[in-house]
C-alpha cells in the first residue's frame, strides 16, 4: 500500500515537472507565432494571418513524428487546439458556418479552426457565402458530399454565383444518436425529428425499431433536438454537439445506417492556398452540349495521370452553360502536370473556373 502511494506520489511530480515544461514551450511556441504575425504585417499591411497549407504541413509532420501511446490522430487534435490558440493571437478568426449552434457542420468547423476560433452560425449556405464576401467573416464551412446521401446541391450551385474559394476540406465522421429529454417517456415515443438527411441515413434502424413513429422532416439536426425539450412523447435524430448542448439523453447512440458514414466540409475564404505538399484542386467546367463532352473533358486528366476524386453534374442555369461539371482532383495548380491539364481542358471547354487548391484534409 505505502509503496504504491509512494510511487503515485513519484509520478506525480514528474507530470507536475513535464507540464512545467510543456507550459514553457507552449509560451515560447506562441511568442513566436507573435513574432511571425509581425514579419507578415511588415511585409504586407494587408497580411493574411492564417495559412492552411502550413497548418496542414504541421499536424502531418506531428503526425508522422508520433511513436504513441496517444494516437497519431488523438495528437494532432492537440496541437490543432495549440496552433488555433496562437493564430488567435495573432489575429481572431471568425468562422461562418451552417447552422444553427449544435450542428455538424458547427462540429467541422471546430475540428478545422480549434476552439479559439469564433463561430458564427448562418441560416442557410448561400447566406455562408455572403457573410464571407462581404467580410463579415473571414471564412466560411459549408457541407458538400455526404458518403451516404450523396452531394449537396445548394453548395454546388452557390459556387457557380459567387466568387469564393476553396481554402480547405475537412471530413467529419458523422454518429447520428437517437435523444430525449430528461422528461421524456421513452416507452411513449411517437414523433421523431430530424433532418431529411439524417433520416435518410438512419433509414434501416427506424424501420426495424420505431416503424410506428411520425418522423417528422425539419431543417436542421439541432432545430429537432430543440423541438423534443418540450415535448414528452417526442425524440430527435442528431449529433453529440446538439445532444450536449441541449442536455439530452441518449436512448440509442450511433443508429447511422452505415458505420462509415461521413461527410465532406469546405472551407471557404479570399485567398488563393500554396503548395501543402499533399493537395487537392476543385474546378466548375461548363462544356457545349455536344456528343463527347464529357470524354474530352475528362482525356487529359486521364492521360496526365492524374486522380480525379469526384464527378457531379449539375444543370446549368444560363444558356452557355449546358453541361457544368464539379471536377474535385488530387494536385495543385501550381504543380506543372496539373497546369497543363488546365490550359488544356481550357481549350475543351465553354467556361471554367478553379474554385481552388487546397490541402487535403488531415484530420
Ligand atoms: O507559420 C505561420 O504562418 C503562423 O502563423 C504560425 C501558425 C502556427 O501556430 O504554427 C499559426 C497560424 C497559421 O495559420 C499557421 C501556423
Amino acid at each position: 500500500m505505502s509503496d504504491t502511494s509512494t510511487d503515485l506520489d513519484e509520478l506525480r511530480e514528474r507530470i507536475d515537472r513535464i507540464d512545467g515544461d510543456i507550459l514553457r514551450l507552449i509560451s515560447e511556441r506562441a511568442d513566436c507565432a507573435q513574432r511571425v504575425a509581425r514579419v507578415k504585417s511588415a511585409v504586407d499591411p494587408q497580411a493574411v494571418f492564417y495559412r492552411p497549407e502550413r497548418e496542414a504541413q504541421v499536424l502531418r509532420r506531428i503526425m508522422a513524428l508520433n511513436s504513441g501511446p496517444l494516437d497519431a490522430e488523438e495528437m494532432a487534435r492537440l496541437f490543432r487546439e495549440i496552433m488555433s490558440a496562437c493564430l488567435a493571437l495573432e489575429q481572431p478568426v471568425k468562422v461562418a458556418y451552417l447552422g444553427p449552434e449544435g450542428t455538424f457542420t458547427q462540429q467541422a468547423a471546430l475540428k478545422h479552426f480549434g476552439e479559439s476560433a469564433k463561430s458564427l452560425p448562418m441560416a442557410a449556405i448561400d447566406e455562408v457565402f455572403r457573410e464571407v464576401e462581404a467580410g463579415a467573416a473571414n471564412y466560411g464551412v459549408v457541407p458538400v458530399e455526404n458518403s451516404t446521401e450523396g452531394v449537396i446541391n445548394h453548395t454546388l450551385d452557390s459556387f457557380m454565383d459567387s466568387s469564393m474559394r476553396i481554402c480547405g476540406e475537412v471530413v467529419l465522421r458523422i454518429h447520428h444518436h437517437l435523444l430525449v429529454a430528461g422528461t421524456t417517456r421513452k416507452d411513449k415515443i411517437s414523433r421523431i425529428y430530424s433532418h431529411p438527411q439524417s433520416f435518410a441515413q438512419c433509414r434501416k434502424w427506424l424501420d426495424s425499431h420505431y416503424p410506428q413513429a411520425e418522423r417528422v422532416p425539419v431543417s436542421s439536426n439541432a432545430e429537432a433536438a430543440r423541438l423534443v425539450k418540450t415535448e414528452w412523447h417526442s425524440a430527435a435524430i442528431a449529433g453529440d454537439m446538439a445532444a450536449k448542448l441541449y442536455e439530452l439523453e441518449r436512448v440509442a447512440e450511433k443508429i447511422e445506417d452505415r458505420p462509415d458514414n461521413s461527410t465532406r466540409f469546405l472551407i471557404i475564404g479570399n485567398q488563393d492556398i500554396p503548395l501543402s505538399g499533399d493537395d487537392k484542386t476543385s474546378l466548375v467546367v461548363a462544356m457545349r452540349n455536344q456528343p463527347g463532352a464529357l470524354h474530352d473533358l475528362l482525356e487529359p486528366f486521364h492521360r496526365h495521370q492524374i486522380d480525379l476524386t469526384r464527378l457531379e453534374t449539375r444543370p446549368s442555369r444560363t444558356g452557355v452553360w449546358n453541361y457544368v461539371f464539379f471536377i474535385d482532383f488530387k494536385g495543385h495548380r501550381d504543380q506543372p502536370e496539373v497546369d497543363a491539364v488546365l490550359e488544356e481542358v481550357r481549350l475543351r471547354a465553354a467556361e471554367i473556373k478553379v474554385l481552388g487548391s487546397y490541402p487535403q484534409g488531415v484530420l
